[in-house]
């Protein structure tokens, strides 16, 4: 048996018998909704969803003592890392790291790096911001390198330009006053020319002309996508993402061979050219990379339709990168495995964390990765698998940092890349936003009436969302929360326990019956109707 079925197999067994356990507590009075009570410490359910290197296992160990101390965090995290298990779609890590390691794009390595930025600033015609200004832009630039441990910004500059287009980029005069400038400042190891891409030629040319490295936002935010990547997917999905930085690194290459006359020579016997090969070569490892990619998808997908089977509701928390989605998802699920970072691009993987709601409904917040304005459309490409997920979900919550200057042209950015990516109306129109970070503007008031203000940090506002979120969650997915009388003889109550979630039992000894509290789906309604009822 696979380690996915296995995986398929006990965790409703587990989740019941937590549902229960949680359930005991409650009569028992010390059960309550924030993070604080929960019952399962966090290394008993790491020990439960342990994972050793080629299989699912689970401790039983860990389900025989459960009379734990509430203080402590609950379902740790999950990526599909987790759960890799011993069927064909098994990728070994070496594989992985093969093609992550092979390919580290030259001039960006893990040294230190002094930059210098410039701002191309377009003033007018359609390459021109018009929801932001070139400032904005530049402290977006610096934070990108700032991101980055071993890099550091040795200088900027904002210069205007009529000519964005050219491979030079800038007119005659400004673009020989930034070449004295670079060439003055000393120890400069890169420009990185804050632009969404570069093309092959125009970074030629200019690294010609300054002597150094030349970077994009393309190649600083795939570093940083580089570095911070864990696991197999992010890996994967990096070096697809590298791959037309490679191509046009090895035009430029050959373009310099071919002056030499080097390129076009042919490999003895191959009946190939020099320049073939090498394309050959990058087309083989790009191949190779999707189908790796491919593989992880399919056991993607099963993960997604277990999840769906066991009937948790799955709620998608997306915005602007660094606005604290992590933050929440730790101050929601109490899960302190979370590692909130204030870093651009911390969180790279989609991991899953369970929560509970005012009703004791376990649902699973789903981690994902940040958006950045202006991200390369093939950086947006490899990743929009990742996002694939947030389709799927029962709702979606829109985390702002509002003490962010750029948050309106966040929000605007968001909402695009959601609508880029075809998310379901249903979704769009029942997503809560949330003002995050209030703790740093004085009296915050929002001047959005439907949003709700918060601070994941501060755990302020979290009972209001967690009450919003149930009252979307109860809408979407079509589930009743219900009063039932059942009879005490019969199985009604353990058939409710495994069927449903139980939040309160009341029980009327006199009648030998109880009032159950239940949140219950429409299917298994029915169901339960027609058992015991006989309607
Ligand atoms: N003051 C304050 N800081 C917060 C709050 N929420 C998050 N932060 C800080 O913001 C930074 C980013 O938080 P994360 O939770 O990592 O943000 P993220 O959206 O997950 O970021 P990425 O994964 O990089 O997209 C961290 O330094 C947090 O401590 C808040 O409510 N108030
Ligand atoms: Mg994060």
């Amino acid at each position: 048996m696979t380690a996915l079925r296995r995986l398929d197999l006990w965790l409703p067994r587990l989740l019941h018998a937590c549902t229960r356990s949680w359930h005991r507590a409650g009569t028992c009075g010390y059960l309550n909704t924030s993070h604080h009570a929960t019952l399962m410490s966090q290394h008993r359910w790491k020990s439960v969803f342990h994972c050793q290197s080629r299989g699912f296992t689970l401790s039983t160990h860990s389900l025989q003592s459960r009379d734990d101390d509430s203080s402590s965090g609950r379902l740790t995290g999950l990526t599909e890392d987790d759960v890799e298990d011993e069927d064909e779609d098994f990728i070994d890590d070496r594989e992985v790291e093969e093609l992550f390691q092979q390919q580290v794009p030259a001039g960006v390595g893990d040294g230190q790096q002094r930059i210098f930025i410039v701002h191309p600033d377009v003033k007018w015609g359609r390459r021109k911001q018009h929801l932001t200004t070139a400032e904005l832009m530049m402290a977006e630039a610096v934070g990108l390198v700032n991101t980055l441990d071993n890099w550091t910004v040795v200088d900027k500059i904002i210069l205007s330009t009529k000519t964005p287009e050219n491979k030079k980029i800038f007119g005659k005069g400004n673009f020989l006053h930034l070449t004295e400038k670079i060439k003055q400042t000393p120890g400069i190891t890169a420009v990185f020319v804050n632009v969404e891409r570069l093309s092959a030629l125009s970074e030629r040319e200019l690294e010609e002309a300054w002597g150094v490295k030349v970077l994009d936002r393309y190649s600083v935010v795939l570093h940083i996508f580089r570095c911070n990547a864990r696991t197999k997917e992010a890996k994967l999905q990096i070096s697809l993402a590298e791959i037309p930085l490679l191509r046009s690194r090895l035009r430029n290459e050959l373009a310099n061979l071919d002056q030499q006359g080097g390129g076009a020579r042919y490999i003895g016997g191959s009946g190939e050219t020099f320049t073939e090969v090498q394309q050959r070569l990058l087309k083989e490892r790009e191949m190779k990379i999707r189908f790796a990619l491919e593989r992880l998808r399919k056991k993607r997908h099963l993960l997604r339709s277990q999840r769906k089977h066991k009937d948790f509701p799955i709620i998608s928390v997306m915005g602007y990168t660094n606005c604290g989605k992590t933050t929440l998802i730790k101050a929601l699920t109490g899960d302190s495995g979370l590692q909130p970072r204030n870093q651009l691009f911390a969180t790279l993987d989609v991991t899953v964390h369970a929560g509970q709601l005012p009703s004791r409904m376990t649902v699973l917040y789903v981690d994902t990765i940040g958006f950045l304005s202006q991200l390369p459309h093939q950086l947006i490409d490899s990743f929009s698998a990742t996002l694939e997920d947030v389709k799927h979900s029962d709702l979606i919550i829109h985390v702002r940092d509002i003490s962010h200057p750029e948050t309106v042209n966040q929000k605007v950015n968001v909402l695009n890349v959601l609508k880029n990516l075809q998310i379901p109306d249903r979704l769009m129109s029942s997503m809560i936003e949330v003002h995050n970070k209030v703790d740093l503007i004085d009296n915050y008031q929002s001047s959005e009436p439907k949003a709700l203000p918060i601070s994941a940090l501060k755990e302020q506002g979290l009972d209001e969302l967690r009450r919003q979120v149930e009252e979307e969650i109860v809408k979407s997915t079509g589930k009743h929360i219900l009063d039932l009388k059942v009879n005490l003889s019969t199985s009604q109550l353990s058939w409710l326990y495994k069927e449903a979630t139980v939040q309160d039992v009341h029980v009327i000894a006199d009648e030998g019956s109880a009032v159950v509290k239940v949140i219950i789906s429409a299917a298994a309604y029915g169901r339960y109707k027609k058992l015991f009822t006989g309607r």
